[in-house]
């Protein structure tokens, strides 16, 4: 049995990963999601094990010492990070693993995982971004304002991608995403079959 596909999508915040991961997992039966452990508070109607594992600062640091995260980054007064037990046994198993992580991790798994799959999602403007996360309502205006200042650095980054899709429209932007994935399954690669 062949490998499955590592993918990395990220984008600033706001811009719609969650939305658009929740869409294709209903859509696409291979795709397995990568659930981050973070130290931030959750969101109402947040579930932990679910959207993420929820640590406290001296737990997630215990994580690192026993190296079981693949990577990890502090954004915005937070740390995330990817179980890496989990992302190993999916791609052995020949399922397909999306990770939904910020641009410093997407950095450290390319240098790990030269093969996996990076996808940047753009707004359609910075004003729309801007309206998505003041529309979404989770973050106290302060976060806000951090978050949207780092969105600029994190989009010029985006040159270490191999794709960028717009998210105008869910449906579109889960479309496009689902159409790399079908082309990366069909590379030839110097493996083989
Ligand atoms: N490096 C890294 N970033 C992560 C991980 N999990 C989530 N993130 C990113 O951390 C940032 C903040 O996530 P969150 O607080 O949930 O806000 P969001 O931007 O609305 O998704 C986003 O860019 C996420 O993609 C992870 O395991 N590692
Ligand atoms: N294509 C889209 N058009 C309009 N609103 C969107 C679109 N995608 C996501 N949203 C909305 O934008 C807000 C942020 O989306 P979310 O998935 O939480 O972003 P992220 O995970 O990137 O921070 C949510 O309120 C969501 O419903």
């Amino acid at each position: 049995m062949s490998k499955g596909l590592l993918i990395v999508l990220s984008g600033p915040s706001g811009v719609g990963k969650g939305t658009v991961c929740n869409a294709l997992r209903g859509k696409m039966d291979n795709l397995v999601y990568s659930v981050s452990a973070t130290t931030r508070n959750p969101r109402v109607g947040e579930e932990d094990g679910v959207n993420y594992f929820f640590k406290s600062r001296d737990q997630f640091t215990d994580m690192i010492e026993h190296d079981q995260l693949l990577e990890y980054a502090e954004y915005v007064g937070n740390y995330y990070g990817t179980p890496r037990d989990f992302v190993e046994q999916t791609l052995l198993s020949g399922k397909d693993i999306i990770l939904e992580i910020e641009v410093q991790g997407a950095l450290k798994v390319k240098e790990k995982f030269p093969e996996g799959i990076f996808i940047f999602l753009l707004p359609p403007s910075l004003d729309e971004l801007e309206g998505r996360i003041r529309g979404r309502g989770t973050e106290s205006q302060a976060t806000i304002e951090h978050r949207l200042s780092v969105a600029v650095d994190e989009i010029g980054l985006m040159e270490h991608y191999d794709y960028a899709v717009v998210n105008d429209q869910i449906d579109q932007a889960c479309k496009r995403i689902e159409s790399i994935v079908i082309a990366e399954h069909c590379k030839v690669r110097s493996s083989g079959i």
